[in-house]
């Protein structure tokens, strides 16, 4: 059944429309599945190919065409190789989620994930408010084992009463960083390292933030830092630190930051 014609020329049907939503559907939800995972850029490089492929047909620029479609057939191969780990975990959720019959946890929910970020999120709202100092690295894929040598080692539970226990003034490891990853508190009291050059921006910072940043730019980690002198929150990440920000800005940048751990070890399990 033909419901009118685009530009004229092309017969539009009803399945044609249907055909349309229903893939926008499954790419809208591929994308989430994948959303926050190195993965996403390989989408955007994806589409980049496919729009120059889709030019390259009306053009009729036939060994482009050659070219761009070859490269398809290799680039399938290489995305299964490098993001095997965020396929995987794609493909576990979907299957535990069809299992648990939950269709929000399917596409919305990763409620480990949620729960360490709110835990997280909880101790830094409580040390903010109370104008405690704090410093909180959150390991990601390079380690930072050499800085958890210079602390204490825990190995314990991410919950927001330790931490908040940990800064607490005066208690024994309240000076240093704490470290965590995805799973733990690794360690608590660790020395992080400081900027071998101090520029302008630096010297309205203390030793904190200084140190936040330079840990941050010299690694993958994420730092929150919480001071002493405002309760102002910060976060330091690659060569940025962004302050002044809500504990919910905080948790949204905790989750971004480990899903792709939380991904992986999901799939290992
Ligand atoms: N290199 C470092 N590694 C780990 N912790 C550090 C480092 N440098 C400073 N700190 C921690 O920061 C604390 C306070 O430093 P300082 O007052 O200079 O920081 P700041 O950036 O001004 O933060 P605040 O706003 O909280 O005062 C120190 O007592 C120590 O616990």
């Amino acid at each position: 059944m033909h419901l009118f014609k685009l530009f004229g020329v092309i017969d539009v049907r009803f399945a044609d429309i249907l055909d349309i939503f229903l893939i926008s559907i499954v790419a809208y939800y591929v994308f989430l599945l994948f959303r926050g995972t190195r993965a996403v850029q390989m989408f955007v490089g994806g589409g980049l190919l496919l729009i120059g492929w889709f030019l390259a047909q009306w053009w009729e620029l036939h060994t482009v065409v050659w070219l761009l479609s070859n490269l398809a057939t290799l680039g399938i191969i290489a995305v299964v190789i490098l993001f095997q780990p965020e396929i995987r975990g794609a493909l576990t959720r979907i299957g535990q989620s069809v299992a648990n019959m939950n269709l929000r946890t399917l596409f919305f929910h990763q409620s480990g994930l949620n729960q360490v970020a709110e835990e997280i999120g909880t101790a830094v709202q409580d040390l903010a408010k109370n104008q405690f100092g704090a410093l909180i690295v959150l390991e990601n894929r390079v380690g930072l084992r050499n800085y958890a040598d210079t602390g204490e080692y825990l190995n314990a539970r991410i919950s927001s009463r330790l931490l908040r226990a940990l800064f607490f003034p005066n208690s024994a490891l309240h000076d240093g960083a704490v470290i965590l990853n995805s799973r733990s508190i690794v360690a608590a009291g660790c020395i992080l390292p400081l900027p071998a050059i101090t520029t302008e921006q630096d010297t309205s910072y203390g030793m904190r933030h200084r140190a936040a940043k330079a840990l941050a730019a010299e690694s993958d980690a994420l730092v929150i830092v919480v001071s002493e002198e405002t309760g102002y929150i910060s976060i330091a990440y690659r060569t940025t630190l962004r302050r002044k920000l809500s504990v919910k800005e905080v948790e949204e940048e905790i989750k971004r930051h480990w899903r792709g751990l939380f991904d992986e070890s999901e799939s290992q399990k």
